[in-house]
Formats: structure tokens, sequence, C-alpha cells
């Protein structure tokens, strides 16, 4: 007779620790540095594993750090997807970006009307919302259809990339565009305006007046427009570049946004589609690849399909799962996690923790997480919910800041949450799977190009820890793979539940 299955099928819990990366202690490891009993013995005493969590692991280009989207997205569809970042330097390096049909005739159309082209996008290489290079690719398409007035709206980052780095990915916008032979940048802008997403249209307007009507402060170079503050790249103030005359949109412009990710950059976008109209001007826009935004932008590469996911393998087995996280990671833990889809489905209930005022995520690292947690325990404690669905911002959202000292404090909260969470769940006779979606707050500095170390909040390479608390029958504890990747997180969920992996899941159940 076989030896009794050691691993007993029941309710769960799904914990994402947004930002919780593995690496070796180190004076810039905050995770390392933080104080984290519960999160070390977790590790310590339960099956746990590394899984990779960017690169072409989850779909993304070689040696491209993780982010919060792919991470969910693949952590839901139990195979790697084709993240867009992929999909658009797989239309460039064919060439079907460049001859784009679309692209084509937007082009041919300003070029013959002697309008103009705008171009706006985050500058810099951080692979997360854009990449500078493919601006390369868009100019010499507007150079090949002899557009005679391409202006850049460049948007500064200091979130993805070392901060006080701004300057120098212009000065390669500068150079992409002489190579392309067109193009010159026209406005500056730090992300924190131009790619706000917790609505706060104050900080949109900033963005949107300064690329509609010229409203910025003057300044005569990118130097002098980056330099105009002491908050970081993030905070750059919109600015009016005054070598380049005319570049407010007018009647008859086109405009293409050369972000690859949507969710910070269609705010902007909506609500420069509306200035324009109610301004009474013209406008045809594209975007780089696909937008959630209110009015359709035709997207010059389409989405991936990342169907046959958690989702629907939880609706076909009638199984109820409750989502929970606060609004920075809301989406993650359900438009994303459920494949970029936004139907709600029987059985799924979503609660969102909403901020009381405005974040200050240094001076309140802890966020909203009391209230997250006491959601997290309340579902738990629920016999009608079979799956719990959670995502823990700290550990990121405080990461992005680049404050060392706030991340740690970040850390040291999501470990008590953590110790709280796990305790609801043994009360609840439910398994948990804790896993991080990428790297960040293991790595909190990082060498600039001039080759000084700096502060740095972006994301890493690193894999992620991924840990089974299961239900057992007291025989055994099983034991992990040594390697995985967030394509094993779903089937090996629906291996906790009870239930087979979903047919288009590639991923393997780790026990
Ligand atoms: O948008 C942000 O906050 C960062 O650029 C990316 O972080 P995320 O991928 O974790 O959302
Ligand atoms: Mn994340
Ligand atoms: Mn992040």
């Amino acid at each position: 007779m076989s030896a009794p299955e050691p691993v007993l099928a029941g309710r769960g819990v799904l914990l994402v620790l947004d930002g919780w990366g593995a690496a070796p202690a180190a004076e810039d490891n905050a995770l390392a540095l933080a104080h984290t009993p519960v999160l070390d013995d977790l590790v310590a005493r339960f099956p746990s594993t590394l899984a990779e969590a960017s690169g072409g692991a989850v779909g993304l280009l070689p040696g491209t750090v993780g982010n919060s989207e792919i991470g969910h997205m693949v952590i839901g569809a139990g195979r790697p997807l084709p993240y867009d970042s992929l999909l658009v330097q797989q239309a460039i390096d064919t060439g079907a970006l460049r001859t784009d049909p679309q692209l084509g005739a937007l082009l041919e159309k300003t070029a013959t009307a002697e309008r103009a082209l705008h171009l706006i996008g985050l500058c810099s290489d951080g692979q997360i919302h854009a990449h500078v290079e493919h601006l390369g690719e868009l100019l010499a398409a507007a150079h090949a259809h002899q557009v005679g007035r391409v202006f850049i709206h460049a948007i500064t980052d200091g979130r993805d990339v070392a901060d006080h780095t701004g300057e120098s990915y212009l000065a390669r916008v500068t150079e992409i565009a002489a190579e392309a032979g067109a193009g010159q940048i026209a406005t500056v802008i730090g992300r924190g305006y131009a790619m706000d997403k917790a609505g706060d249209l104050d900080l949109t307007e900033h963005a949107v007046t300064l690329v509609a009507d010229g409203r910025g402060t003057p300044a005569d170079s990118v130097h002098a427009a980056v330099a105009a503050t002491d908050r970081g790249d993030e905070w750059v103030p919109a600015t009016v570049l005054t070598t380049a005359e005319g570049a407010s949109v007018a009647d008859g412009d086109a405009v293409l946004f050369f972000n690859f990710r949507s969710d910070r950059i269609q705010q902007f976008a909506d609500r420069l589609g509306e200035h324009l109209a109610h301004t009474g001007r013209s406008v045809e826009m594209l975007s780089l690849a696909q937008y959630d935004t209110r009015a359709a932008i035709p997207a010059l590469v389409k989405r991936a399909d990342a169907s046959g996911g958690l989702a629907d393998e939880l609706t076909a087995a009638g199984l109820r799962s409750v989502r929970i996280a606060e609004t920075e990671k809301f989406e993650h833990v359900t438009y994303y996690v459920n494949g970029r889809d936004a139907t709600v489905r029987d059985g799924e209930e979503h609660v969102r923790i909403t901020a009381d005022g405005k974040a200050d995520y240094v001076a309140r690292p802890q966020m909203n997480l009391d209230r997250v947690t006491t959601a997290v325990v309340e579902a738990a404690h629920r016999k009608d919910v079979d799956l719990v669905v959670a995502n823990l911002a700290n550990i990121d959202v405080v990461g992005h800041t680049g404050d060392l000292a706030a991340t740690v404090l970040a850390c040291e909260a999501t470990d008590t949450a953590v110790g709280q969470i796990l305790q609801a769940a043994r009360d609840s006779h439910r398994w948990v799977l804790a896993v991080g979606d990428h790297g960040n707050a293991e790595q909190m500095t990082k060498q600039a190009p001039d080759g000084t170390v700096r502060p740095y909040g972006g994301h890493t390479t690193n894999r992620v820890p991924l840990v089974v608390v299961p239900l057992t029958n007291g025989t055994s504890e099983p034991v992990l793979p040594e390697s995985a990747t967030l394509a094993d997180v779903a089937p090996t969920l629906l291996r906790l539940l009870g239930h087979k992996p979903g047919s288009a899941m590639t991923g393997r159940p780790l026990l």
C-alpha cells in the first residue's frame, strides 16, 4: 500500500508579498536588515523554494526585471505570457512595427497635411512601463514618411531606474532622434505628474496642459529642466523647452504614446483626449501597446491571450475566492491575476482597502496594512471561501521610494501582518502559499551610468521566495523542487485545493 498522501486538500490563502525578492544579506538589502522573525521562520521551517519572477521565465525579455503586472498575470495564468514589452521588441526585430499599416497611415496623413506628430512617453530603460530605445523605431518611421515636425514630450523616471539619471536618458533621446533623422524634445515632466494612477487629476493636469497648451516653465536645455527640482526625476516640473517652437498639440496633429504599459499612462491619455476635444482640436491618437483607457486608443501591438488561468479554473470547479489588497495593488489581485479580464466571475468577491488621505509612504510605511490584514483574517475564517487571494503592498510600494530606513520598517510591518495571517490560517485549517511577484526591497542601491552607487527603488531580477504551509496528516512535510517559476503557483494552488492544473497551464504543481 502506498504511503498516505502527506498533503491534504482543503481551503487556503494565496499571499503575495509584493516586491519580496531573495538576495544574500547586504547593507542595501532592506529585507535582511529588517527584523522579520515570522518570515525567517516561515522560510526555514516550511517547504520552500526560490521562484524565477523575471526575464524569459515570466514572458519578459531575458535579463529584464520583473514587474507587478506580469508577475500577477503569470501567477494567475499558470504559464509564462509574452508581455507587452517582449511583443513590442519582437515587432521591432521583425520590422512589423516600422511597417505597421495603422502607423503608416497616420504618418502619411500627418506628413501630407503638414501637421505635427507628438510622441509621449517615459524616457528610461527601466522596461517596466517603457523603453527609451523603442523611440528609435517610431522616429525612423516618422522620418521615412517625411513627417516635418516631430515633437517628443519626455516623461522622466527616477523610480524604475536610479534617481537623478533623467538628464542622461534625455541626452540619449536626443541621440536617438539624431540617429533617426527626426524628432526633438519639446517638453519635459516627471512621472509623478504624468503617470499618476491614483486618480489625482490635479497631478495629471500638469501634464495635459503642458503637452496640449505649452503651459510650463520655460527652459533652454534639458539640464535646466531636470535641475529645476531637488525632488528628483519623478517630480521634474512641467517644462517647455524654448528650443522647440510651436510644440503644443494643434488641430489635425497626431499623438503617439510610447509607453507599452497602460496602468500609469492611461489617466493622462484619457484626460489629454478629453482636453483636446473640449478645446475643439481633432487629434488622432495611437498607442504602442494596448491601453485600458476609457476612450479606445488604437494600439500598434496587441496583448497575448491570458485566458484559462486560475480564475477560469476556480469558476469551473465552483470554488469561491475573495481578493484583498489596498488600492496600489488592488488591480493586481483582480484584473491582472484574472489575465487582464475585468469580468467579476460568480464566486469572486473583491475587497479594496482604500487609503484614508494622501499616501506618504516614507512617513507611513505601514500604509493601510492593518486594515488589509483584518480583511484577510476575516475572509480566512469564512467557511464559504475556498481561496483568499491577498497582496501586501508595502515591501514594493515603500521600496519604490528608495528610502532604506522606511523600507526596513515596511518589511517589519509586513512580517507582523504575515504572522497574524498565518495564525488565522492555522485557526481556520487553511494552507498558505506565500510568494513574491518580483524583487525590490532586497536591493536598495544600484550603480548609475556614471559609476556612482545611488539609492534604487526599482525592481530586480532576483528570484522570489515561494513557501507552502500545507495541511498535512502529520506524516511528513513535502519537499519543494530546488527551482520553480511563478508559472508553478496556479497549478500548486489548484493541487492544494484538490484539483488538477488547468489544461492551458504549463506550470506544474510543486508538491
Ligand atoms: O508603476 C510603478 O509603481 C512602478 O513603476 C512599477 O511597479 P509595479 O510593477 O510593482 O507596479
Ligand atoms: Mn509588484
Ligand atoms: Mn513595483
